[in-house]
């Protein structure tokens, strides 16, 4: 036997052995999760319970980020445990999370980023079935869009916060890779028709100018239906990321084709419970003001006062002759929050109505 193969026989020996390790090791930490719920089952004397923590899941990540000391990554390391976690809580009751599909969406992609693999989820055709999906109890959360760096807010998630109950429970960034993709026997010069979601031909817009300019461009209801059609339609390519590639085995004509290099998509996570403090939390809230001289200032001077720094301002055009002005503030903090409180009983004096959208872990991958 030669030193190296020697020296390799010995290494691998090493990994078996701490493979079996990790295994037993994740069997223990997969009984106390379960033991976890049949104390929570115990408690609700019901077997409508509900096992999944947010802000104990965020802690426990960030504990792992905050203590590892390589050679691996700490995302990497923190995107390893979010896969024990969801499989350790899968063993109860796989969560259903509905999201903005159909199969293949970014939306899809940043919920398993957010709960990991071992959900079920479940494609909607529009951010107002996802909703109504968790409203009606079918799915235990959703999953929408809220913002992207380059396209600004998704209104329609916005407007839904002002009749939905639900609350937002969670946020999650993706960075957003654009590809062009067509049938792997395309002809390219052939190409007549390229298919996106509009969001995406406008995150692409500059790139298309200089290399597709005379091609039509199509906005369709998703990316991943444009995958779809494309895969059905000669001459034509689609926008799309790599799951939508994947799912209807494209050929990715040219990659990362976004105008903005660090393009970011951020999602919430809309559900029936609040969450309790995390210890790094956000709150969103929507408050409706009087249209009168100062009524912005009036707005955010108590925030500033109580050193609460905001993370966003939106206005929306009101739906009703009372709500004059929309705004939706999201801050850092938890609702239940000293300080926080102190600012939402000022605001109250002055505002037509406040709305409490959800306090939450503010995303840890
Ligand atoms: C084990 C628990 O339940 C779930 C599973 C977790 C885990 O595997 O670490 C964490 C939070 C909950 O989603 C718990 O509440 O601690």
């Amino acid at each position: 036997m030669s030193d190296e193969s020697k020296a390799l026989g010995e290494i691998r020996d090493r990994i078996d052995s701490i493979d079996q390790q990790i295994q037993t090791l994740i069997n223990q930490r997969a009984q106390c999760a379960k033991d976890v719920a049949d104390v929570k089952l115990r408690a609700k004397k019901s077997d409508d319970a509900i096992f999944y923590r947010p802000e104990r899941e965020a802690q426990v990540l960030r504990r792992v980020m905050e203590r590892n000391q390589g050679p691996l990554g700490d995302e990497e390391m923190a995107r390893l445990f979010r896969e024990v976690m969801s499989a350790c809580l899968a063993l109860e009751k796989p969560m259903h999370i509905a999201y903005l599909g159909p199969q293949g969406t970014f939306t899809q992609a940043a919920a398993l980023k957010h709960f990991g693999h071992s959900v079920i989820s479940v494609p909607q055709v529009a951010i107002d079935e996802v909703f109504r999906d968790v409203e009606a109890g079918e799915s235990h959360y959703g999953v929408v869009p809220v913002e992207n760096s380059t396209e600004g807010m998704i209104n329609h998630t916005l407007d839904m916060f002002v009749s939905s109950p639900l609350r937002i429970c969670g946020e999650v960034k993706l960075r957003i890779h654009h590809h062009l993709l067509a049938g792997s026997d395309t002809d390219l010069s052939k190409i007549e028709k390229i298919y996106s979601h509009q969001q995406s031909l406008a995150q692409c817009r500059r790139w298309l100018d200089a290399n597709w300019k005379k091609v039509e461009r199509v906005a369709v209801s998703s990316n991943a239906e444009a995958a779809r059609r494309v895969k059905a339609e000669p001459n034509s390519a689609a926008i799309a990321g790599d799951m939508a590639a994947e799912l209807y085995g494209l050929v990715n004509i040219a990659k990362n084709i976004e105008d903005q290099p660090d393009n970011t998509t951020r999602f919430l996570i809309v559900g029936r419970e609040d969450v309790p403090a995390s210890g790094d939390d956000k709150t969103s809230i929507l408050v409706s003001m009087k249209n009168c001289p100062g009524a912005l200032y009036h707005l955010l001077e108590p925030f500033h006062r109580h050193g609460i720094s905001l993370t966003r301002i939106e206005t929306r055009p009101s739906t009703s002759d009372t709500w004059a002005y929309v705004f939706y503030i999201d801050f850092e903090g938890h609702y239940t929050d000293k300080n926080v409180q102190e600012v939402i009983e000022e605001i109250s004096k002055e505002a037509v109505e406040i709305k409490h959208l959800g306090s939450y872990p503010v995303g840890v991958l």
